[in-house]
């Protein structure tokens, strides 16, 4: 896949997916980045390298499922990619402009003989809209739920691609789509990334009291949902907000289902302290914290029944065992109870509506929808389950990020030295606050976050702790500056 996410439009890159659709195996990472890292004329000896090493037989016929953002510079990199396959002899299927989603879906199309469904952009729509339509099935508002909604695109594909997704949904949902390309810039002042960082509402998009309001990222990977009060304060429900309704909402699913099965959430140390407090003591439903990178969560939210993942700038989605599906499936076919069938078939549309390999804008966004409609919430009944504890994050600029290592999924900060003292003393400042630092891993900065019980005390503390960074990592440029 070629995207760069939510990054500049300036900037390109590349997403490897595994066979199952899935991210790519973290020991292949290594290799990806060394070949990536070679000069032109070593290319060839890296590869023969890399074909030694890994005993991958060049005989086996081989298929590379290609697809692309809407990048200016993204179609001549995708021309490298089956210039650089065919010349191996590889057979390349280019899917031109699609969601990274898509593509994942896709390839774990191609490698379940179309179990997992249609092999085909119009099979992913299909598949999410059959279930989504099964799934509401008393009209399109209920209680406080009203359908419409406006969607932030960020001048991307996911608004591009939403375009033609419309036309499946019918009357069951009616998206107004903003920021959809034909005037901004992709990801400029707008999108998921900025909604969630920033905490404001993106350019493009008409601003009304009590109107729910979505955002896509770049690749349409990610989604946060926001909204206005009658006071005119921004609220922001973020992946931690995505990932509690939906896990509440499938507890209770599965209990009316008399279906026991271990249900787990997978957060990473970015995930509000709110959010992780509402779910291991109100929800009481198992939260575990894993060190940032999609990769990370996916994998250990493997390990449960039900594992649900969300990264908190909205990168997440829920995986379902096999075992999940067989005892579901048990109960559909064969309980005497009808109220335990409607739950558990319920479950069963909801696992067909869910992009299991992957975070999925488009799939998260009517997973959403589902839960609201069928609560009859409102966006701020939705936002009401918990308050988030005001937060900020900063980035810090320094000669070599990497002297900066962590340890407790990222919590602690080991070097340099005195830091994580530094931090302790500065968190002791601030009621209930927490602090850490990690090294970014997709740009060359610190990344600080800091939560408090104000804003203001948020963003001193993000400050103080940026600071600290600076004088003891080796800043480099201007000085943090504090708080305006
Ligand atoms: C704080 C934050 O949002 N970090 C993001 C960001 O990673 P960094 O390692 O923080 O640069 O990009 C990753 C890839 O999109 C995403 O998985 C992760 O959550
Ligand atoms: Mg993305």
């Amino acid at each position: 896949m070629i995207t760069a996410s939510h990054n500049p439009e300036e900037d390109n890159g590349v997403k490897l997916v595994d066979p199952m659709g899935e991210m790519l195996e973290e020991e292949w990472e290594k290799l990806a980045s060394q070949l990536a890292n070679v000069s032109d004329d070593q290319v060839v000896s890296a590869m023969e390298g890399i074909i030694t090493d890994c005993s991958v037989d060049m005989n086996t016929p081989s298929s590379v499922f290609l697809a692309y953002d809407t990048r200016q510079s993204s179609p001549h990199l995708a021309q490298a990619v089956i210039d650089g396959v065919q010349s191996l002899e590889g057979h390349v299927e280019n899917f031109g402009i699609l969601t990274t989603p898509q593509l994942h879906y896709l390839v774990r199309c191609k490698n379940t003989n179309e179990q997992y469904g249609a092999c085909s952009e119009e099979g992913y729509y299909r598949k999410l809209s059959k279930a989504f339509l099964h799934l509401r099935t008393v009209g399109a508002s209920k209680g406080n739920y009203q359908s419409s909604l406006n969607l932030d695109g960020a001048n991307g594909v996911g608004a591009l691609k939403m375009k033609v997704f419309q036309k499946y949904l019918g009357e069951g949902l009616n998206v107004t789509i903003f920021n959809d390309g034909s005037k901004g810039k992709l990801n400029h002042m707008c999108g998921a990334d900025f909604v969630k960082v920033q905490q404001k509402i993106p350019e493009g998009i008409p601003v009304e009291a009590g109107v729910r309001c979505v955002s896509f990222d770049g690749d349409a990977d990610r989604v946060v949902y926001f909204y206005l009060d009658d006071n005119q304060k921004f609220h922001l429900l973020d992946g931690d907000k995505i990932a509690t309704m939906v896990t509440a909402y499938l507890k209770d699913l599965l209990s009316a289902a008399g279906v026991d099965l271990d249900l787990c959430i997978v957060q990473t140390a970015y995930a509000n302290g709110s959010s992780t407090y509402f779910i291991s003591d109100i929800l009481k439903v198992p939260v575990v914290c894993v060190p940032t990178g999609v990769k990370h969560l996916h994998h250990r939210a493997q390990q449960a029944d039900i594992g649900v993942y969300f990264e908190a700038n909205g990168h997440g989605t829920v995986v379902f065992s096999d075992k999940t599906i067989e005892k579901l499936e048990t109960v559909v076919k064969s309980s005497s109870r009808p109220e335990q069938k409607k739950a558990a078939q319920k479950v069963m549309d909801v696992i067909n509506l869910i992009n299991q390999t992957v975070g999925d804008a488009i799939s998260d966004m009517l997973l959403v929808e589902t839960v609201l409609h069928d609560r009859g919430w409102s966006v701020a009944d939705w936002d009401q389950i918990y308050k988030d504890l005001p937060n900020r994050q900063l980035k810090v600029m320094v000669a070599d990020r990497k002297v900066i290592t962590t340890t407790d999924a990222e919590r602690i900060c080991v070097t340099p030295d005195s830091l994580q003292e530094a931090i302790n003393s500065l968190t002791s400042k601030y009621l209930c606050s927490r602090a850490f630092v990690r090294p970014s891993g997709t740009e060359d900065v610190v990344r600080v976050y800091a939560e408090a019980t104000t804003q203001e005390n948020a963003d001193m503390l993000a400050y103080e702790v940026s600071k600290k960074v600076y004088q003891l990592a080796g800043g480099v440029g201007s000085e943090p500056q504090p708080p305006v």
